[in-house]
This record gives C-alpha cells, sequence and structure tokens, in this order.
C-alpha cells in the first residue's frame, strides 16, 4: 500500500451521474446525504476536498419529467442548467446537516490554458481551501460547447477531475462510479470479468478493454477514466476508482483497505 494514499491531505473526489441518479432516474439521496456526511467529516479531520460532480443534466431531466436526454445540444445546455441549480441546492441542503460550507465552482476543460483565468480559479481554490469550504467544481455546461458530442455525450467530468487534481497539486484523485473498479472486461457485459487491483500504466490493452457508459445518464464510461488515470501516472499521482454506492468506501479507501483499483506507477518508492 502507497503511504501516499493514507497521509494523503489534499484530496479531489470526483462522483459521476450514475452514482447520483437512480436507474428510474430519481435522485439518489442515499448518495449524496452519504457524500455530505463523508467530505464533512474528512473536512473536520483537517484534509482539504474538492468535489467534482455530475449530475446537473441527471438531476435536471428528473426535474422536468423527462425520461431521457434530448438529442439536440442547446436542450441539453438547458437541461444542465436547470439540474445545476438544483444540484447545488440537493448539496447544499445536506452539507448544511453536517454542518459544512460549499461553494460552486463551474470551470471548461482549457481554463487553465489561459494564463489569466487559470490564476483567478486559482485564487479561488486557494481561499476556499484555506477557509475550510469544500468547492464543488462541475463543468459549466452552458459555456462550454467544445467539450460537446454532437450525438448522445455531454462534456467529461472524469477528466476535468484529473485536470483540477493536477492543477490543486493534489495528493490523491478518487473517482466514485457505479463499478467497483476497472475490469479486464465491461462487467455490465461480461459476467465473467475480472476486477483488476491495481493498474501501472494506460496503454492501448487497458483502452482496448474499456467500454463506454454503462447507464443511461453517464457519459464518458471507461474511457474517459482511463484518460483520467493515465494523466494521473504521467504526473505520477495516484486514483482510485471505486464503487460510490456508499461514499462512505472513501474511508475505507483512505484506511489502505483493498477496495477499487489503484492507479500508481509501480517504479517508484513511496514511504
Ligand atoms: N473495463 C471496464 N471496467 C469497468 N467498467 C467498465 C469497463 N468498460 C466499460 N465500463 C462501463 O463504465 C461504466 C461507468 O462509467 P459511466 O457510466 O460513465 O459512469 P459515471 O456516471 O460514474 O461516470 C460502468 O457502468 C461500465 O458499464
Ligand atoms: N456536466 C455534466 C456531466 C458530464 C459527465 O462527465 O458525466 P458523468 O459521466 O456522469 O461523470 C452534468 O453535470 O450532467
Amino acid at each position: 500500500m502507497d503511504k501516499r494514499i493514507i497521509n494523503a491531505n489534499r484530496i479531489v473526489v470526483k462522483v459521476g451521474t450514475s452514482s447520483l441518479i437512480h436507474p428510474n432516474g430519481a435522485v439518489n439521496l442515499k448518495t449524496f446525504d452519504e457524500l455530505a456526511y463523508t467530505l464533512s467529516a474528512l473536512n473536520n479531520q483537517g484534509k482539504q476536498l474538492v468535489l467534482v460532480s455530475s449530475g446537473a443534466i441527471g438531476v435536471g431531466l428528473n426535474k422536468m419529467h423527462l425520461k431521457k436526454r434530448p438529442t439536440e445540444i442547446g436542450a441539453q445546455q438547458a437541461l444542465a442548467a436547470i439540474g445545476q441549480s438544483e444540484l447545488m441546492t440537493l448539496f447544499t441542503q445536506r452539507f448544511d446537516h453536517y454542518l459544512t460550507d460549499i461553494a460552486q465552482v463551474l470551470l471548461t476543460h482549457d481554463i487553465f490554458d489561459y494564463p489569466k483565468s487559470n490564476q483567478f480559479v486559482m485564487n479561488t481554490f486557494n481561499c476556499l481551501l484555506r477557509d475550510n469550504v469544500i468547492p464543488i467544481v462541475n463543468e459549466n455546461d452552458t459555456v462550454a460547447t467544445d467539450e460537446l458530442d454532437h450525438k448522445t455525450t455531454f462534456g467529461d467530468n472524469d477528466q476535468l477531475s484529473a485536470i483540477v487534481a493536477s492543477h490543486v497539486d493534489a495528493d490523491l484523485l478518487i473517482v466514485l462510479s457505479d463499478v467497483d473498479g476497472f475490469y479486464d472486461q465491461n462487467p455490465n457485459k461480461v459476467a465473467d470479468a475480472n476486477l483488476i487491483r491495481t493498474v501501472s500504466h494506460v496503454d492501448e490493452n487497458e483502452f482496448g478493454v474499456a467500454g463506454g457508459t454503462g447507464s443511461r445518464f453517464g457519459t464518458g464510461g471507461m474511457q474517459t477514466k482511463l484518460l483520467a488515470a493515465k494523466r494521473m501516472l504521467d504526473e505520477d499521482r495516484i486514483m482510485v476508482l471505486a464503487n460510490g454506492a456508499d461514499p462512505r468506501i472513501i474511508f475505507k479507501i483512505l484506511a489502505g483497505k483493498d477496495v477499487g483499483t489503484i492507479f500508481q506507477k509501480e517504479s517508484v518508492a513511496h514511504e
């Protein structure tokens, strides 16, 4: 076990739509509550947390009583706009319950490429983290047109979470999804797929067994999670992919328990 996980102080947690929305389209209140509880408890212990949360479109669909995502990009963006404020209302309610302050930070993937914007975003993160406020990040879906796949998908918070982790110099990125980790085959398609515990490099072999989304509401599937992991590995950072059905799994990860898939370089020995 890499001691950097147990000692991680600055942690980025990414939660996918599949963990926040039930398959029937309703909001998964249990996940919202347990996520708020877990991050609040860690915040109280003195750790610095950033939450990257998807779910704007999922929550928007539920609010507008729609069963499936519209194909038109403008309609998807409108739904994201509706859902984002509702998403933050849900988080505000649950985090208030645990006496934790939160903030909304909407970003585009390329924002850090512009020096002035980068500086302003970093100032914001630094002030929030200094003041024990948990930033809740999502892609700014109404303006992020270059991130849209003009078919059925929208944005990609897996890679956004890696970009954020890298810029805030996080010790650890935890990606919560609806699977127990990275498998040698898509577990939603192949019954006897095996969970891979540790991955030290991501190349065509890994991408070759990474399929698309497993739910009606998720977007990137395993491909975008591997791209996020690749970025983390390239920077010698650690990413853990685990099941977000119960976000208290984060306590187990930080205790060094054998859960999920750990992406970490194997060549470097860390004390
Ligand atoms: N090799 C694999 N290992 C694990 N999951 C995989 C793999 N290939 C494809 N998947 C799919 O990726 C899905 C998770 O991605 P996604 O639906 O985008 O979730 P999220 O909303 O959490 O981002 C899983 O439900 C699974 O169907
Ligand atoms: N920004 C979009 C989510 C994009 C996204 O990456 O979704 P997911 O694959 O569920 O992490 C939203 O809030 O609906």
